[in-house]
C-alpha cells in the first residue's frame, strides 16, 4: 500500500488503528479450543471496518512451529489488500541475511511493511528498503521500560541516539518507504519526536494494555497526513468484545483528528 493510499483510508475511517494480531493460546478464550485461525478471522471481521492496518508479531506464530508459520500466512492472506499490513519481526543482519529477512516478509508473507532493528546500521537496513512500495518500520524510542538503557544515550552534540537513529536513517529512505517506531509510552517526548521527522508515519505501540496516552500522542504526533498508526494487540484481543473495543478508539481517534487535524476530517 502506498503512502497516498494509507492517507486516504485514514481520512476515509476516520481512524490510525493498528490492530495487533498477537494470539496467545493461554488467553483466547476457551471456545476455539486452541484454533488460533479462527479466533484471528473473528477478530479481523470484528474490528476491520475500524482500523487501517494490521501487526502481527510473527513472535506468536513462530513459537508455534510450522503450524504458527502457517496460520501466519492464512492471517495475512485473510486480511487482505485493502489494509496496511505490518510484519512484526524486529530484523536487522549483515546485509546478505538482511535480504533474506527481506524476502520473507514481503514475497513469501505478502506483508505492506516489517519492523527493523536498526542496531546494525546502513547495510543492515538497505535490503529492506531494496523493495519498491514497501515500507521498513525503523526502532527508534520503543514503549519499554528498557528503551532507558540506550536509546537515551547522549550522542557527539548532544543529541540522543534514538534522534540519531532517526536523523541518520532520513538519509537512508524517504517518507514513502520508511516509518519510524515511537512508543505511546513515551507522549511526553512526541512533540520532540515530530520535530525530528515532521513528515515520516510513526508506528505508536503501547496504546491500552501498557497504558499510553492516547490524547498526547494525538496531539503532539499528527501532521497533515495523520502520520500515526497507533497499535493495540492485547486491549482489543482480550477484549469481551474486541469490535467493540476497536470501535471506542477508532471513534476517540476519529474525535483528536478532527481537533489536532483538521484538514484529514471529513
Ligand atoms: O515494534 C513494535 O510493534 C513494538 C515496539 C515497541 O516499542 N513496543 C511494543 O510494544 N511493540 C509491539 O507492539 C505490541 C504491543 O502489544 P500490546 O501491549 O498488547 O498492545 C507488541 O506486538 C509489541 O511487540
Amino acid at each position: 500500500m502506498t503512502r497516498h493510499e494509507l492517507v486516504n483510508t485514514i481520512r476515509e475511517k476516520q481512524s490510525l488503528l493498528c490492530v495487533g494480531l498477537d494470539p496467545d493460546l493461554n488467553r483466547i478464550p476457551a471456545r476455539y479450543d486452541g484454533n488460533v485461525l479462527q479466533f484471528n478471522r473473528d477478530v479481523i471481521d470484528a474490528t476491520r471496518r475500524y482500523c487501517v492496518a494490521y501487526k502481527p508479531n510473527t513472535a506468536f506464530y513462530e513459537a508455534m512451529g510450522l503450524e504458527g508459520l502457517s496460520i501466519l500466512q492464512q492471517t495475512i492472506t485473510y486480511i487482505g489488500q485493502d489494509h496496511f499490513i505490518i510484519a512484526d519481526a524486529k530484523r536487522g543482519d549483515i546485509g546478505n541475511t538482511s535480504r533474506y529477512y527481506a524476502r520473507f516478509a514481503f514475497e513469501t508473507l505478502g506483508a505492506d511493511a516489517i519492523t527493523v532493528a536498526p542496531y546494525m546500521g546502513t547495510d543492515s537496513v538497505e535490503p529492506f528498503l531494496e523493495y519498491d512500495g514497501k515500507w521498513s518500520v525503523l526502532l527508534a524510542l520503543t514503549s519499554n521500560a528498557g528503551s532507558d538503557d540506550f536509546q537515551h544515550t547522549p550522542q557527539e552534540g548532544g543529541e540522543p541516539l534514538y534522534e540519531k537513529v532517526m536523523r541518520r536513517a532520513q538519509l537512508w529512505g524517504s517518507a514513502d518507504q520508511l516509518m519510524f517506531v515511537c512508543g505511546a509510552t513515551q507522549a511526553e517526548r512526541f512533540a520532540d519526536l515530530r520535530r525530528i521527522a515532521p513528515d515520516h508515519f510513526f508506528l505508536v505501540p503501547g496504546i491500552g494494555a501498557q497504558g499510553g496516552d492516547l490524547e498526547a500522542v494525538c496531539r503532539y504526533g499528527l501532521n497533515e497526513e495523520g502520520g500515526l498508526l497507533i497499535n493495540s494487540s492485547r486491549g482489543i484481543l482480550y477484549a469481551d468484545d474486541p469490535g467493540q473495543a476497536a470501535h471506542d478508539l477508532q471513534r476517540q481517534m476519529a474525535v483528536y483528528l478532527n481537533k489536532f487535524a483538521p484538514g484529514l476530517s471529513q
